[in-house]
């Protein structure tokens, strides 16, 4: 730990490695939860530009009120076992792993990735609540690099919203009834911002 401590200290932003691993919790209502973390991975921008250029990323059409359009943003998804395109990934994934075995019980074993290239990009109100966290509490974590954008929560059915900033080695981490009781997005933006790449680590049957 001190040498991990150490050497985030003289973070000078060229090497990628995740700092102790410390987030704030917020309890939101009926049971959900967000972790936050702001800047833990140092060297972001390191792992941006070899996710950037490294994974295949894949543009996706989907039906939509009747029409298929472009999904806003492109993706790739790691399945359980498949190698992750940089190593740092494995490191952050096994340090996600051992903060939360005890309350997850399990293990984050896929990986999927979003590259929203411009304000343009974005993902829509939804919870991952495809698989086994349509009825059961689980846990999604989200590191996010290169530039940041607003990641909000409300509660399903409407409420008042909150969000954060992701960016630049932020991490957030979604748990409790956080899927099936509150709704996430990633709200297009008019300003100027730059690429973003966000990795999501979940569980074994959660999307
Ligand atoms: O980009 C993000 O941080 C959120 C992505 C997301 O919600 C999803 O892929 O389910
Ligand atoms: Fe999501």
């Amino acid at each position: 730990m001190a040498a991990v401590l150490q050497s985030s200290l003289f973070d000078t932003g060229d090497v990628v490695e995740v700092g102790p691993l410390a987030p704030t919790r917020t309890h939101l209502s009926r049971g959900a939860w967000v972790d936050y973390q702001p800047a833990w991975l140092g060297g972001a921008d390191v792992l941006f530009d070899a996710l950037h250029s490294g994974v295949p990323w894949k543009a996706e059409r989907r039906e939509m009120y009747e029409r298929v359009v472009d999904v806003p943003r492109l993706l790739k998804f790691y399945e359980e076992g498949e190698p992750l395109p940089h190593p740092a990934l494995v490191t952050v994934r096994e340090a996600l792993c051992e903060r939360y075995a005890g309350e997850l019980g399990e293990r984050f074993v896929t990986a999927g990735m979003c590259l929203y290239r411009d304000g343009r990009d974005s993902v829509a109100w939804h919870g991952d609540r495809i698989g086994r966290a349509k009825d059961l509490d689980t846990m999604v974590a989200i590191l996010s690099v290169g530039s940041a954008r607003s990641l909000m929560l409300r509660p399903r059915g409407g409420g008042s919203s909150i969000g954060f900033s992701l960016g630049h080695g932020d991490l957030v981490v979604m748990g409790g009834s956080c899927q099936r009781t509150w709704d996430h997005a990633i709200p297009k933006t008019s300003k100027p911002v730059g690429p973003r790449i966000s990795i999501q680590f979940r569980p074994r049957g959660v999307r």
